[in-house]
């Protein structure tokens, strides 16, 4: 079945020397075929490749994925297999440790794809309860039309799709459902559209509403979102008054939790206190920045969800998925996904009537004979953010949509809010670029020691600038850049590194710590404590207070002066500066991918800089990510 020149211990060895396995997916392959007595080299290979592949935060391996002829896509292949797609799905099916769906058995072979059971039982789970879900629609009235004509007021009678107000067919899906997922890229209005359905159902009656989303700082900031959102909605609704009971705004929370403390964490536990059999009290979960939620928090937050709850996950499909396994935005709108690259609604026939009904736009064009779970979706594309022509915009959609040519123009045009730093010889890039970073991080680190100056505020301005690395390791990762901008700042006199714990040292927490309340990736500035007199490590909260904590007592951390693009998901700066490595490694390139560029450049609200080579950054946006799962499938062909 197999040919390879040595036995597939030294193999598995050469391959993790190689860097093709990490030592995890080597141990992984080899104590599978110990605890499970199979001498299989074949059962090895395939186990080394799903560690691989779950390293890789995919939720499976689809056996028809792997190159046969050279599975690990060596330079040179050291092994192949004998064998075709059907008959190696034969031979994996025929393991004892894999079994078929609804086995006890540690591995799931379910058509072609192979699982952990524990991922298995994960998208099982999850699919069901959604399209359990979303088999439950609520009625609606006139009061509910009318409404609505007042929440919108541009109503137009057109039939063209391009002028229908898809926030006001969003409001109506969202309130019509039991589940229902916005998206849309930044500011296509999915705060404000959900602050206009929950002033619709405030005045339906009353309900238990909670915000979440998946950290600190994305709760903190829809926290903030909600706020502006019903400040301006009162604004707008003032001239109907008598028609509309403005006091229903004042009914719509705007305090959001992060997701860990809405389950309750327990400490020294992996487990939450709410879940099925301690369901939460709540009668609408609203979660934003749902693109950040992994699969397995998915299962969790599902399963504590109270039999009569309704749900609605806010987010951008478009960005980088979770930091762990699985796609699960993604695989929920992939069925929206049109051959030409682009996005239709799908409704069924009776849903689109009803839809037509409620907003006054011709909707049927949308009714089709297999809708999948599309009556609970709703995607907003206009962005009300950037200015139509403004460059951040133009530059996020052509990455966005793999259009190269649309990627030279943006960058050609001369647009004031992008700038770009070529690497050019000698470092000439890296020196520009520590320039800004000087420039940039300056105002904060010179405010840090002046009384007048509180935590919060001194916080605020380092948030304003961010730079974002496209990798971890190398001169051009997290690690290289942080080190080049500390020497920098340093030479500037703007801090004094002589100690670990530095004034003005900004901190990004690697690991949850229950006791503490840090998370993964919250961020923090060490700075002189006015009542303690000590340094203390200064943490904003979701709740907007601030959190110290000595700098002995912080979990796993590293400095932030740059982050990951990963990490900066669910956060927003004035200005940001993206780095990609001159000539990557081919591990890297495959990080190199048009969400991560995509999910960079919307994190810029005024300035985009990008340190780069044209290349690099051509090829990177013309790299789409797909993670396998099978819940795209299980969604949408149910
Ligand atoms: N229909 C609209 N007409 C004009 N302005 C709008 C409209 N919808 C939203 N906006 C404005 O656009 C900005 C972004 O809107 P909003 O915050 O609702 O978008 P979002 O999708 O939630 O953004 P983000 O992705 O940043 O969370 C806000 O200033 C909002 O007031």
């Amino acid at each position: 079945m197999m040919t390879s020149g040595m036995p597939m211990a030294a193999l598995l060895k050469q391959l993790e020397e190689t860097r093709l396995l990490t030592p995890l997916d080597r141990h992984f392959a080899l104590q599978m075929a110990a605890i499970h007595k199979e001498d299989s080299e074949l059962f090895v290979l395939i186990c080394a490749l799903l560690s691989k592949q779950l390293s890789a935060q995919h939720a499976c391996l689809p056996l028809d994925t792997i190159h046969l002829s050279n599975p690990f896509l060596e330079r040179q292949a050291s092994v192949s297999v004998q064998l075709d797609v059907n008959g190696l799905t034969q031979a994996v099916a025929d393991f004892a440790a894999v079994g078929a769906p609804g086995d006890n058995c540690p591995l799931i072979l379910d058509g072609q794809r192979l699982y952990l059971k524990r991922y298995h039982d994960f998208e099982q789970r999850v699919s069901r309860r959604l399209l359990d879900m979303a088999q439950t629609s609520f009625s609606t009235d006139d009061s509910v039309i009318s409404a609505l004509s007042l929440l919108f007021p541009r109503l137009s009678t057109a039939n063209d799709s391009d002028d229908i107000d898809w926030q006001k067919v969003a409001t109506a899906t969202a309130f019509s459902q039991k589940l229902s997922i916005i998206t849309g890229g930044p500011g296509t209005g999915k705060t404000t559209t959900v602050t206009k359905l929950l002033m619709l159902l405030c005045l339906s009656g009353q309900m238990v509403i909670r915000l979440v989303a998946p950290t600190g700082k994305a709760a903190a900031r829809l926290t903030e979102s909600i706020k502006a959102s019903k400040q301006k909605l009162k604004a707008e609704l003032a001239g109907v008054a008598d028609e509309l009971d403005l006091t229903a705004i004042d009914r719509i929370p705007e305090e959001a939790a992060t997701l860990h403390r809405l389950l309750g964490v327990i400490p020294g536990s992996h487990q939450f206190r709410h879940h099925k059999d301690n369901p939460l009290h709540l009668d609408l979960l609203i979660v934003d920045e749902a693109s950040m939620v992994d699969l397995p928090m998915m299962d969790r937050l599902l399963d504590a969800l109270p039999e009569h709850a309704r749900l609605i996950l806010l987010g951008d499909q478009d960005q980088l998925a979770s930091v762990e396994a699985g796609a699960v935005l993604a695989d929920i709108c992939a069925g929206l996904r049109t051959l030409d690259g682009g996005w239709q609604m799908r409704y069924t026939a009776p849903f689109a009537n009803d839809l037509s009904l409620l907003t006054g736009y011709d909707m049927t064009p949308f009714g089709t004979a297999h809708p999948g779970i599309g009556n609970n979706l709703c995607m907003l594309r206009k962005s009300h953010r950037f200015q139509g022509d403004a460059g951040i915009g133009v530059l996020a959609k052509a990455v966005n949509q793999c259009d190269k040519q649309g990627i030279m123009k943006a960058w050609q045009a001369g647009y004031s809010e992008l700038h770009w730093i070529e690497h050019g010889t000698q470092k000439q890039g890296l020196t520009q670029l520590l320039k800004l970073a000087c420039e940039q991080y300056r105002d904060y680190l010179e405010v840090m020691h002046r009384p007048d100056f509180d935590p919060m505020s001194i916080i605020d301005r380092y948030n304003s600038y961010r730079i974002l690395c496209a990798t971890r390791a190398g001169e051009y990762g997290v690690e290289g850049i942080n080190a080049h901008v500390s020497a920098a700042l340093k030479q500037a006199g703007l801090i004094n590194p002589s100690q670990e714990f530095f004034p003005g040292r900004p901190v990004i927490i690697q690991s949850n710590d229950y006791n503490l309340g840090l998370f993964n990736g919250d961020i923090g500035i060490i700075l002189p404590c006015h009542e303690s007199k000590r340094l203390m490590a200064h943490f904003i909260q979701a709740d907007g207070s601030v959190l110290k904590v000595l700098p002995a007592r912080l979990p796993g951390h590293e400095t932030c002066f740059a982050m990951t693009v990963h990490k900066s998901q669910g956060s927003e700066f004035a200005s940001v500066s993206l780095v990609l490595p001159p000539s990557p490694s081919p591990a890297q390139r495959q990080l190199l991918t048009k969400e991560l560029v995509y999910t960079a450049i919307t994190r810029a609200k005024q300035y985009f800089t990008c340190l780069g080579s044209q290349r690099v950054f051509e090829d990177a946006s013309m790299q789409r990510t797909t993670r396998a799962s099978g819940l795209a499938q299980r969604l949408w062909q149910a």
